[in-house]
């Protein structure tokens, strides 16, 4: 078949392929006739090359082997650092985990008790096994499921694979880092880099940017990495062995990072635990076919690095050729400005293997110890010399890489090196080394020098494309393309297509038989063997975007020589004059086709009025840090975010768009679309916005107690007392809501019942009013203090927050009351509201409120002890079926 034929099949098979991936995986069953046939946790060529490979020390072969045929246990890390990630972890061990006991069974099968990873540090991380068939059985166990998904939804722990908690941690990350996540999808490392940088008080001046070739798994990214509320987060879309570098207006050169995190795509061979059909479909070939890929992704990180900057390589493959070979051909090229770290000492208690210094390269069904040996026997056209142990290998230090082995901890299995840059790159790093005499004779006199040298030099440290090049490529793409030009890419694409095949019918076999959550862990092996797609269909179609969308640029066909500015003379461009990366509705056409373009929000008018409606202090500078993403210019925007500093800086050193944004931003605002809800500031609060709002916020703020809150998460809206209700007038005229009650005009309104509250945004409206709701006998709101604040606020949006003084004494905030960090898990117990005419509804999400009110009821039955009515029941926190239907769901 020809390539054009399989490349159609390939999108196919990509569409099947992401439509399934949130999927968690499962125990795959496969049609074979007409019976259902289990996999067999067999393959005859995987043991040989691995046995050969001698990854595993000697006389452990067997727990080796036994071990990747069992399933994964649950492991999760409680988010965040510091006091409230141990309280949460505190409470977990109180109210759970000392219910397990050493020599615990469930019908003669021994369990094992919960545990923490013992490398993790302050015992945030955790391990937990145990069978489908015990958490059928035990109760215990299925609360602690249950409690672990709910919790994970409410961003408060991660589940994660253990393993996979590693290279973040190696990566060292601090609160001032620019930090580089090249192939982040789905995230789950994106979010403990995250919480690392928001580890200090308030918003840290570090930034994540967070890249996958994959324009979908990009979405996903934004997706899990929302409950994280960051403003220094910025998810972009390209391929990351062009991903563009910016130049650095501040520092006059090219802009660099302090942290790199490469977790490559791979073979995913470590994942066999949590993906057992790979027994079935393993092959060397996947490994070989993308060696090429990981090594470029590593090479042009390298570049993006600073100067004592730190950088993570890491696989979930055992696979030689995709680990050492990657790590040991990086320094070679890099003559000596990379080195590999000594890492023995960091994270002492995990059990790890170092790095191999010889292995075997497998063609033709023969395994070959060198590029000679294979190019004797002809078997080398697959293969590029960079895969094999060179004589030179015993220089390069390779034990200080880490293998983790599953049997050694009970984990899947990984690869990590961790490089520091002390120089800047040689030139000669960016240009192949000749694959083979024959083709390489070819290429540089086909495709010229000339433009090899060029496009090399440009790629060198601080350097800009030439402007022919520039034209071309919006990314730093120029090693790149030579790179392809000699490394014969043709030739890995048959090896790239098998590997892909691998990955389809392993996608196509996903069922979603257990946990409803979409699971980190099935988005982790889905990675690790999709990023095979990216080698043809999805890096060939983000390089052709991007040289589209070069094209497409404003002043693309002008001559760039004269626009160039020379280096170090970059002025800062105006904030309100940029415009990010997108096209989606501009007349003048953008950079990124379907993308909307980011905008800074520079309505002086409604900046005014949003500042004045809830007495914001001038140290939240929305002025120069709100950005929205428009399509016309007609309507006010939907939605207003929040950047850092950091990330504000970035938009504006990216004013060519170079950058492809996925997303970016903390929501702070929404507009306010009901039509009877009108009030004078056209914006309400999102609920994900708070951490940050908050400590600005002096308007519109309603502290309230504990069991205040708690009843208003539980029944979405408690009522006003009859005297403070609105009247109807209030309705129509917007002025009227700015003098607070109605007196005696509420009075009257408020014998109109509960029915007549139209300032209630009427979506919400909808969710609440069901024929419950109206049964309910609603209690209004009584407490004196809380009365006299709702009564001083005006009509609309409102937050209700925990007093001080309760927040506190139950553990929400330090004794001050201000939050720690600005993460979402760590917030103060505050909800965004909507003061109506008659009463005050929260609008938050369904899931996140049932999960606030459990954490409250939770800290108000440890600080008061159960209610009398509650006395003989179990912790609050496993009680989710206590609470009514609505929060419970
Ligand atoms: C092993 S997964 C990453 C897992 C992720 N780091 C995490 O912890 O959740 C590899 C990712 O690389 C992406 N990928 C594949 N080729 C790529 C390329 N050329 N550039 C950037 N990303 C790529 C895939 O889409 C996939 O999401």
């Amino acid at each position: 078949m020809g390539k054009r034929g399989r490349g159609g099949g390939q999108r196919v098979m990509k569409r099947d392929f992401r439509q399934q991936r949130d999927n968690n995986w499962t125990e795959q069953r496969r049609r074979d006739g007409d019976q259902w046939a289990t996999p067999t946790h067999e393959n005859a060529d995987f043991e040989e090359y691995y046995k050969m490979q001698g990854i595993v020390p000697e006389g452990e072969w067997d727990a080796f082997m036994e071990t990747l045929r069992k399933p994964l246990p649950t492991t999760f890390r409680i988010n965040g650092r510091g006091r409230f990630a141990a309280d949460l972890r505190d409470r977990l061990q109180q109210d759970f985990f000392s219910q397990f006991s050493e020599n615990m069974e469930v019908e003669g099968e021994p369990l094992e008790a919960p545990r923490t990873l013992p490398w993790y540090p302050d015992a945030l991380g955790w391990h937990m096994a145990f069978s489908r068939a015990q958490l059928r059985k035990l109760p215990i166990l299925k609360q602690v499921h249950e409690l672990i998904i709910r919790e994970n939804d409410a961003g408060a722990i991660t589940r994660q694979e253990a393993v996979s908690m590693i290279p973040p941690l190696l990566l060292d990350v601090q609160a001032h880092h620019r930090v580089l996540d090249t192939c982040a999808a789905p995230g789950s490392k994106t979010a403990q880099i995250l919480e690392m940088l928001h580890q200090g008080a308030g918003t840290p001046s570090g930034i994540v940017i967070a890249n996958d070739s994959d324009a979908q798994r990009c979405n996903l990214l934004t997706h899990q990495t929302k409950r994280m509320c960051s403003p220094a987060l910025m998810v972009v879309n390209h391929d990351a062995t062009q991903l563009p570098i910016l130049r650095d207006f501040q520092q006059k050169q090219a802009y660099k990072f302090d942290r790199i995190l490469c977790d490559v795509p791979c073979s995913g061979d470590g994942t066999l635990r949590k993906a057992p059909d790979i027994w079935r479909r393993w092959s060397e070939k996947n490994g070989n076919g993308l060696h090429p890929l990981q090594l470029r992704i590593a090479l042009h990180s390298a570049q993006m690095l600073k100067i004592g900057g730190r950088m993570v390589y890491s696989t979930c493959t055992f696979n030689p050729v995709e680990d050492e070979a990657v790590v040991a051909e990086l320094l070679r090229k890099s003559e000596s400005s990379l080195v590999l770290l000594d890492v023995s000492q960091e994270l002492p208690e995990l059990k790890r293997v170092p790095g191999l210094s010889k292995w075997l390269v497998k063609s033709n069904g023969e395994l070959f110890p060198s590029w000679e040996e294979a190019e004797a026997r002809q078997a080398h056209a697959k293969l590029t010399r960079s895969m094999f142990a060179e004589s030179d290998i015993s220089a390069l230090h390779l034990e200080r890489c880490m293998r983790l082995l599953p049997h050694h901890g009970d984990t899947g299995g990984f690869f990590v090196a961790v490089l520091q840059k002390v120089a800047e790159l040689p030139q000669s790093a960016f240009v192949a080394a000749p694959k083979k005499e024959s083709k390489q004779a070819k290429a540089p006199a086909q495709n010229g020098a000339k433009k090899l040298a060029e496009a090399a030099a440009w790629s060198a440290p601080a350097a800009q494309p030439p402007p022919s090049q520039n034209r071309q490529q919006p990314g730093a793409g120029g090693y790149d393309s030579a790179l392809r030009e000699q490394t014969a890419m043709e030739e890995v694409t048959d090896m790239a297509y098998e590997a892909a095949g691998h990955t389809q019918n392993f996608a196509e076999e996903i069922e979603d038989k257990d946990i409803p959550a979409a699971t980190e862990s099935a988005c982790e092996a889905a990675a690790a063997v999709e990023g095979v797609f990216q080698v043809l269909s999805g890096g060939e179609e983000i390089a052709q975007e991007e040289k589209r969308a070069a094209a497409a640029a404003p002043g693309a066909a002008e001559d760039e020589d004269e626009k160039e500015a020379p280096e170090g003379t970059r002025e800062k461009p105006e904030w309100g004059s940029i415009r990010g990366g997108g096209a989606r509705g501009r007349s003048t056409g953008g950079r990124w086709r379907g993308v909307d373009p980011i905008v800074p929000f520079t309505d002086a008018e409604q900046l005014t009025s949003i500042r004045d409606f809830y007495g914001l202090a001038p140290s939240l500078k929305m002025e120069e840090q709100l950005i929205s993403r428009s399509q016309s210019d007609d309507r006010k925007p939907k939605r207003l975010s929040f950047v850092s500093e950091g990330i504000r800086d970035l938009l504006m050193m990216d004013e060519n768009e170079q950058l492809k944004i996925t997303s970016t931003g903390l929501k702070l605002f929404e507009r306010q679309d009901a039509k009877d809800a009108r009030t004078s500031c056209l914006y309400r609060i999102a609920q994900e916005g708070l951490p940050m709002l908050l400590p600005a916020m002096t308007k519109q703020l309603v502290f309230v107690t504990a069991q205040e809150l708690l009843r208003l998460l539980i029944e979405n809206s408690i009522a006003l007392p009859q005297d403070m209700r609105l009247p109807m007038e209030t309705l129509t005229n917007p002025a009227a809501l700015q003098n607070g009650s109605g007196g005696d005009e509420g009075k009257a309104a408020a014998a109109e019942g509960e029915a007549a509250d139209g300032a209630q945004p009427p979506a919400k409206k909808a969710k609440t009013e069901g024929p419950a709701e109206e049964r309910r006998e609603r209690v209004p709101w009584s407490d004196p203090e809380t009365l006299r604040q709702l009564d001083s606020i005006v009509g609309g949006c409102c937050v209700c927050t925990l007093r001080n003084e309760e927040a506190a004494a139950l553990g929400f905030s330090a004794a001050d009351g201000v939050a720690e960090g600005a993460l979402a898990a760590h917030a103060p117990l505050a909800i965004s509201c909507w003061r109506g005419r008659a009463s005050v509804n929260h609008m938050v999400a369904r899931p996140e409120a049932a999960q606030l009110a459990e954490k409250l009821r939770a800290a108000l039955l440890k600080r008061d002890g159960p209610a009398p009515e509650q006395a003989s029941e179990q912790p609050a926190a496993m009680e989710a079926e206590a609470l009514p239907a609505e929060i419970a769901a």
